[in-house]
Parts: C-alpha cells; sequence; structure tokens
C-alpha cells in the first residue's frame, strides 16, 4: 500500500461531520493498527454549510453536501470522504463509489421540547420547528393543528431557538445527537413504524474513488454487512421514486435471519395523503425488494401526487 504515507479523510466541518469523521479514523487506527497521525481530517466546506438563510429543499439541486468533497476525491486530495448516508444523492459522480458503511446508530427521529413529553401531547395549536420536509410531512399527519415552522442550523442553534421560545418542539436525528454526546436532552423517540426516518438516517458511509485497491482494502474492515445490506434497500427504494428532495419520502430496513424487512412511506408535503409499504425477503434480494416498493408506491400514489406540488 504506498502511494503515499498519510491517508486523507475529507469531512464538513460541523461538529456532528467532526464526531463521523473521528469515529472513521478511530476504527482505522484499531482496524490496521496504525498510529492516528497517520490518518489527516481534512475539513471541507459544501453549499449546504454555506446556505443558512433558506431551507435545503427550496435551494434544490443534489449534493449539497456532497460536491466540493466529491471534487477534491477525483483530483486525489483526499482519500476517502466520510459522510451521513442520508445526505448522499442516490447517483455517484461517475468514477466514485460508496465503499462501507459503518454500523448504524438508532436510526429513529428525537423529539426534543420543554414543553410536552411527547408529539402527541403538544398543545393544541403548538409550534414545532422543522425544516425536513418528510418530519413536516409526518408531524403534519399525527397533529394537523400543529404549525411547522422551517428551522434550520446546528443542534445549538435549535436548542436556542426552543428555549426562546420561537417553537415549543423540534425533531432531530436520535444518531446525530448520541454521536455529540447530546442523548440527554431527547424527550422522546418516534418509533419507526408511524415515523419513519429518512432512507439512510444513522449510517455513516465512505466514498472513496471507484477500484482504488489502496483504499478499497483500508476501508474493507470498517463494513458493517447488516447496515450495507439495509442501505442497499433503502438507497433503490430513494432511486426508484427518483426522490426529489422536494418529496418527502421516509423508509427504513432492518436486517434479522439472513431476512431483510422493509418499510416505506411518501406523503404530501401537508401529510394529509400518504401511502406506505411493508415488503421483505431474503437479504440478497435487498436492493429489489427496495426498488419494487418504489415502483409500487409510485404506481399507487399515481403521477398527480407528484406532480400536485412541485
Ligand atoms: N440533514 C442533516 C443531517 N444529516 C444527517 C443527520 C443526522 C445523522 C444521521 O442521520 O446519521 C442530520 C441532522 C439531523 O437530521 O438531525
Amino acid at each position: 500500500m504506498a502511494r503515499r504515507e498519510t491517508i486523507r479523510i475529507g469531512t464538513r466541518g460541523s461538529p456532528l461531520a467532526l464526531a463521523q469523521a473521528n469515529e472513521a479514523r478511530d476504527k482505522l487506527v484499531a482496524a490496521h493498527g496504525i498510529p492516528a497521525n497517520a490518518i489527516d481530517i481534512i475539513v471541507i466546506s459544501t453549499a449546504g454549510d454555506r446556505i443558512q438563510d433558506r431551507p435545503l429543499s427550496e435551494v434544490g439541486g443534489k449534493g449539497l453536501f456532497t460536491q466540493e468533497l466529491e471534487e477534491q476525491l477525483l483530483d486525489g486530495r483526499i482519500d476517502i470522504a466520510v459522510h451521513s448516508s442520508k445526505d448522499m444523492p442516490t447517483v455517484l459522480p461517475e468514477g466514485l463509489a460508496l465503499t462501507a458503511f459503518l454500523e448504524r446508530e438508532d436510526p429513529r427521529d428525537a423529539f426534543i421540547s420543554h414543553d410536552a413529553g411527547s408529539l402527541e401531547s403538544l398543545p393544541e395549536g403548538a409550534v414545532v420547528g422543522s425544516s425536513s420536509l418528510r418530519r413536516q410531512a409526518l408531524i403534519r399527519r399525527i397533529r394537523p393543528d400543529v404549525e411547522v415552522v422551517g428551522f434550520r442550523g446546528n443542534v445549538q442553534t435549535r436548542l436556542r431557538k426552543l428555549s426562546e421560545g420561537v417553537a415549543h418542539a423540534t425533531l432531530l436525528a436520535n444518531a446525530g445527537l448520541r454521536r455529540l454526546g447530546m442523548a440527554s436532552i431527547v424527550t422522546d423517540l418516534m418509533e419507526p413504524d408511524y415515523f419513519p426516518p429518512a432512507p439512510g438516517q444513522g449510517a455513516i458511509c465512505i466514498e472513496g474513488r471507484a477500484g482504488d485497491a489502496r483504499t478499497d482494502a483500508l476501508v474493507a474492515p470498517l463494513n458493517h454487512d447488516a447496515t450495507t445490506i439495509a442501505l442497499s434497500c433503502e438507497r433503490a427504494f430513494l432511486a426508484a421514486l427518483d426522490g426529489s428532495c422536494r418529496t418527502p419520502i421516509a423508509g427504513l430496513a432492518t436486517v434479522d435471519a439472513g431476512r431483510v424487512s422493509f418499510h416505506g412511506m411518501i406523503l404530501t408535503p401537508d401529510g394529509k395523503d400518504a401511502h406506505a409499504i411493508e415488503i421483505s425477503g431474503p437479504v440478497g434480494r435487498a436492493a429489489d425488494l427496495g426498488r419494487e416498493a418504489g415502483e409500487t408506491l409510485r404506481e399507487r400514489a399515481g403521477p398527480y401526487f407528484f406532480a400536485s406540488w412541485s
């Protein structure tokens, strides 16, 4: 393995992205018995980090959190990029590949509030902050009386807004809170059967250059098979729905005893209309099952469902 000695990991600079890059570095160190200083962590700013004044669903475009890292991968300025799988487009630039998925953290969304113990028990007409189209639609489906307001910024910013009374509650990925050591702020956890997470939520992935044997060998021990199987199902579901970032799409696959079980849902942004599917089969068919689930929902919903708000 010797093109150069140091391994360069590219990452975004948010506290969560850095925690994820550190986790990948620690796993590389442990797997290969190399010193921590043989790995450089290189912070790269993305459009998604720079745009703070608008919901990203409005900005549109794919790869808001990934493009700048991918350019540096293709240039050879970094060897691997560490991402949240949830932020990864279904189609990668030519020459790049997802080469490992780390063991998934809790995929559930966390409910955080100083005013109520759960989404269900919020007072009527309460305000919930979220800029995620999926969370907005699911919240409105469960609590049509609640007012949903856009809410961006890092965890600290959102918590400050809660304290200031800008909103009564917010939802964040429990995985991110756990990785930041902030699990104690969670008020309630949303069960995936009625509040399914985003495809990929809670799973860190490694992106590398396709066919780069050196980095493939490096990251191979970090791969968690069940997570990779679940993610291939979830990402095939997303791809089959042609996941425009304006369509609320949710889905979670779990793996047990050689079988993968998938639960997917698409919603209108107001949460009034939704289509859900449950499907399971042998792990070898994970991607096929995800694609079939997506195609079935697409057919069931009909073209009007996708056209009515975009
Ligand atoms: N959209 C930003 C983003 N991308 C991944 C996570 C959480 C971590 C994960 O899913 O692994 C978050 C923040 C959030 O949804 O609370």
